[in-house]
């Protein structure tokens, strides 16, 4: 496990470039996503005690967008039912890599396949569980419906989506304070105000985030009938979708 700090943007750039899951993002990544994401932590304990509630025999679970496989590794410790097959998927190489590591050094009798791929071009079949944990929002907005559905196509009845994103807000002093105490939240972390400005910089074509409304209308068209926030801090949100 790298315990590398993450100092990727403290020093000033001419022109900051879009931001890219590549080598050196991924080497600082535990350290970036911790200090970055307020409740990252108690979300993973929770997709661990889901795991336990949810997994069923015989069924797939998938992890979308899995970076390192933090959230693999938090669903893989509490599955105890038999003939489970995991399916990490991302399209970093980079993160790939790594997250082997991270899975090797575990001993488990659940089968972990590896899958460096696009999650809208893999298939979704008989899952108990899906996680997307701070994915969705860096997809292009116009594939996020084709996604849902594909997964809500994909899960077994029963079974349960789960969908962690930064939130934006429609009204705009709800906004403002929400995304303020995120600010104060990575400079208590020690982000200076040079690597906080420069991140969001990089981050503004990529990352696009939906509001909580728009997260629910999209479970809805895809036949999820129902869906609730059941985790939030700041503009950082956990949903849960059970078919
Ligand atoms: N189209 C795509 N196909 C595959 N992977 C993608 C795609 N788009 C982005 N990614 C991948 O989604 C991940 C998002 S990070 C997830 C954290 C993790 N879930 C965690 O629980 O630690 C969230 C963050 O950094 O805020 C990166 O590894 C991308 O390469
Ligand atoms: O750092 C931020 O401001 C974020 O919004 C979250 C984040 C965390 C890790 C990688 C990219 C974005």
């Amino acid at each position: 496990m790298s315990a590398k700090q993450d100092r990727i943007f403290s020093t000033p750039q001419s022109s900051v470039a879009d931001f890219r899951f590549d080598d050196k993002v991924a080497s600082v990544f535990p350290d970036m996503i911790s200090r970055s994401v307020p409740g990252y932590g108690e979300i993973l304990h929770t997709l661990s005690e889901i795991a336990q509630r949810f997994v069923s025999e015989n069924s797939n679970v998938y992890d979308l967008g899995c970076s390192l496989g933090a959230a693999s590794l938090a669903m893989r410790r509490k599955v105890s039912a038999q003939g489970v097959r995991l399916v990490a998927i991302d399209n970093s190489e980079a993160m790939i890599k790594r997250a082997k590591e991270h899975l090797d050094a575990f001993v488990s009798p659940v089968e972990v396949d590896l899958v460096c791929a696009d999650i809208r071009d893999v298939a979704i079949e008989r899952a108990s569980m899906v996680v997307l944990n701070f994915t969705l929002q860096f997809l292009n907005p116009d594939d996020r419906d084709r996604l849902i559905r594909k997964i809500y196509q994909g899960m077994l009845p029963g079974g349960i989506l789960v969908v962690s994103e930064k939130l934006v807000f429609p009204q705009p002093r709800l906004h403002k304070l929400l995304d303020d105490l995120h600010l104060d939240f990575k400079r208590a972390n020690g982000y200076s105000e040079l690597e906080i400005s420069q991140k969001r910089t990089a981050l503004e074509n990529v990352m696009r985030p939906d509001s909580w409304q728009e997260h629910q209308a999209r479970f809805a068209r895809a036949g999820f009938e129902e869906s609730t926030l059941w985790f939030q801090c700041y503009n950082f949100a956990s949903m849960i979708a059970i078919k």
